[in-house]
């Protein structure tokens, strides 16, 4: 990365500070090993577009808003969050740095997968997963038998770019238990979910928090 650590872990605390939250040591160094693998494994994983450190960071901290959003409503670590469509690792990478909650990244392509896979050993998660599929609705489609993903059974439940807004809070609704978190990204203008429990602002993305059923 070009910028120095010391530059990155101050922009990662000034961020969590003005969405309300004290960042954990931990986290900023489990981020700052992560900026340092997007931007090594990005082109050679084909992960997204973004290789350059405003870029990352830019996604980070839009995953931050999530982890803002989590606290505020409350999260620990005994709870189970699924992440669909994770691609490099947002926001479910995000989420595994910075709460202790169980996070499983759900993403079918292999190279992508792969990388969450080194990614989730490298900041020392290993009791949060990796698994290759789609969720269809309520349905799961492994690509590799034998891996299990349960409709009904997580805490928390987001997907960011990979459904409209709408249709993934109606989706995720399914996959969490009740009383369960559906997190949908949106812009920033958009208005409220019906179940809406708590949104955390940022200048192009909102991020909200429905209670599923
Ligand atoms: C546009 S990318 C977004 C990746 C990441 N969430 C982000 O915001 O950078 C969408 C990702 O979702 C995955 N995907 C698409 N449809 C899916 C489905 N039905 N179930 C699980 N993953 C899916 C794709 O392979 C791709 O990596």
């Amino acid at each position: 990365m070009q910028g120095s650590n010391v530059d990155v872990g101050h922009k990662l605390e000034a961020a969590a500070t003005r969405l309300g939250f004290e960042i954990e040591t931990v986290a900023v160094d489990r981020l700052r090993l992560l900026l340092g693998l997007w931007h090594r494994f990005g082109r050679a994983f084909n992960l997204s577009g973004a290789t350059d450190e405003a870029g990352l960071l830019g996604h980070v901290l839009e995953g931050l808003q999530v982890v803002a959003l989590a606290r505020r409503i409350g999260c620990d670590s005994a709870q189970r969050w699924l992440d669909v469509g994770s691609g490099a690792g947002f926001p479910g990478l995000v989420i595994a740095a910075c709460l202790e909650v169980q996070v499983t990244l759900v993403e079918p392509r292999e190279r992508r997968a792969s990388f969450l896979d080194l990614a989730v050993n490298q900041i020392g998660r290993s009791d949060c997963r990796v698994v290759r599929g789609h969720v269809d609705g309520s349905a799961w489609r492994p690509i590799k038998a034998g891996e299990a993903l349960v409709a009904g059974s997580f805490d928390w439940a987001s997907a960011r770019a990979v459904f409209a807004p709408e249709v993934w809070v109606e989706l995720g609704k399914q996959w969490v238990k009740p009383g369960g978190v559906v997190v949908a990204h949106v812009k920033a203008e958009s208005g409220a979910f019906a179940g809406e429990v708590a949104r955390v602002d940022g200048e192009r993305w909102s991020i909200r928090g429905v209670r599923g059923g």
